[in-house]
């Protein structure tokens, strides 16, 4: 297994090319059950979740092809000869679910595993099966798999009120509410730009969506939706995560393509820490003069709230922060997983239930150091660039998931870093 291997950095410079949405693109692959027709998505992020669902919609009977370096995928169902999502596929990605609303859209049926816990909480897919069942399916639960049936005549509309907001569910939801009969108003929808996304590619495939990007949402079903090219919008996760690179070893990025807008709350945190976060033509800069960065607290919440996505990789950043920061996690019940191993680099943190305090040090030290997600492990990395003497990070197959050519954009900048095969 690889490992990625991280010397103390002093101040970077340069540019970052920033992706696609991994979680729009999760959501918009999905879209080509909605339709015989073919499906383009550009700007495409290079991902090992990208991979999965590739694998997911081929299982299917759809056609996935990656073009120009994966930059583009072309998708086609027009035969679908599967209604059936493994286990064996669902349980290496929750996105998987995804597949459920549009199958049962357009072909009245449909039989997902569920997809069970994972590293960062229980993430249970209730929400998901609620609002189907108010659109008028029939749901049965049997050998750890959702057996999906439409009502004779198809899905139809229905007032969905979601208790809590939901990416996955309103996702979910949207897609299959434009096949459905009649109107469908999703409220205490999720607000997030990937939504946001998803319902100008279903727009653009002949969906009639309205509100998206507010709490509610309504959908007028219509009868078949057609094909479409579709930009996936830049990634706001792997955008905060650069630029954090900055902010935590100094001196001035440009995160090309990425803008302000897509994290406000985030780059609100960052100003109040001392980071200087400008737009510019070609994405948004980022600098830090010298001096430490102030102790800020951060609660995360749904879109434009700070996102849960980011909170490890701004712990790292508070690790090195001038004063006490209290990092408090409101959306996953088990998501402080890196703080132990920041602690063996040095950083003084105490976690107690969904809150996590942070006691700024003046320096960390580098040590061999392993994740059990995606995030976690970036932050760690993050950390590493700021530490002295050398980090080595384990499991790197959970950076695949999420970030394309991570070496090669913070080399790029001027950090020591490389990949190797363990020994
Ligand atoms: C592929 C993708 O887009 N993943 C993102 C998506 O995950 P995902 O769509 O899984 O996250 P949700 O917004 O659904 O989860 C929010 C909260 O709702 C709970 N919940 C969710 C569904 C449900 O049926 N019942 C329920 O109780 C979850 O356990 C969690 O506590 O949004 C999260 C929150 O911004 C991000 O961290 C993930 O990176
Ligand atoms: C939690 C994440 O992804 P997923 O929902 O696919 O697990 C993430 O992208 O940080």
């Amino acid at each position: 297994m690889d490992q990625i291997i991280v010397q103390g950095n002093g101040p970077l410079k340069g540019e970052i090319p920033i992706a696609g949405a991994k979680n729009a693109c999760l959501a918009l692959m999905p879209a080509t059950l909605l339709t015989d027709q073919p499906l383009t998505l550009t700007n495409a992020p290079r991902l090992s979740d990208i991979r999965t669902m590739t694998e997911l919609l081929q299982s299917l009977g759809a056609e996935v092809a990656s073009l120009q370096d994966g930059q583009v995928l072309a998708l086609s169902s027009h035969d679908l000869t599967s209604h059936r999502a493994d286990y064996d596929i669902v349980r290496k990605m929750r996105a998987s679910i995804l597949v459920l609303g549009p199958m049962l859209a357009r072909d009245g049926r449909a039989i997902v595993s569920l997809p069970g816990g994972c590293a960062i909480g229980a993430r249970p897919v209730d929400l998901h099966l609620k609002a189907l069942e108010a659109m008028g399916a029939e749901l049965d639960l049997r050998d750890g798999y959702v057996h999906a049936k439409a009502p004779l005549g198809g899905l139809k509309g229905a007032v969905v009120d979601f208790p809590l907001v939901s990416v996955g569910a309103t996702e979910n939801a949207l897609m299959a509410a434009t096949l459905a009969r009649g109107t469908t108003v999703l409220q205490n929808a999720a607000r997030e730009p990937e939504i946001v996304d998803l319902a100008r590619c279903l727009r653009a495939m002949g969906a009639q969506i309205e509100g998206e990007g507010t709490r509610t949402i309504t959908v007028e079903g219509v009868e078949t939706l057609q094909g479409a090219t579709h930009p996936v919008v830049t990634d706001r996760i792997e955008l905060g995560t650069y630029m954090l690179a900055p902010a935590i070893c100094g001196g001035e990025v440009e995160c090309l393509g990425g803008r302000m807008d897509l994290l406000p709350a985030f780059c609100e945190k960052l100003e109040e820490a001392g980071i200087s976060v400008q737009d510019t033509p070609r994405g948004v800069k980022v600098s830090r003069a010298n001096g430490r960065v102030h102790a800020v607290d951060v609660t995360t919440e749904p879109y434009p709230g700070f996102p849960t996505d980011l909170q490890a990789q701004f712990m790292a950043l508070m690790c090195l922060a001038e004063g006490t920061s209290v990092l408090e996690e409101t959306i996953f019940e088990n998501r402080f997983m890196h703080a132990p191993e920041l602690m063996r680099m040095g950083a003084q943190i105490e976690v107690h239930g969904g809150h996590a305090t942070v006691t700024g040090v003046d320096r960390l030290r580098g040590a061999p150091v392993m994740a059990t997600d995606l995030r976690a492990s970036v932050s760690l990395i993050l950390a590493g660039m700021a530490a002295e003497g050398q980090t080595t990070l384990s499991r790197v197959y959970h950076l695949d998931r999420g970030y394309e050519h991570v070496v090669r954009k913070l080399r790029g900048v001027g950090a020591q870093i490389e990949r190797v095969k363990e020994e």
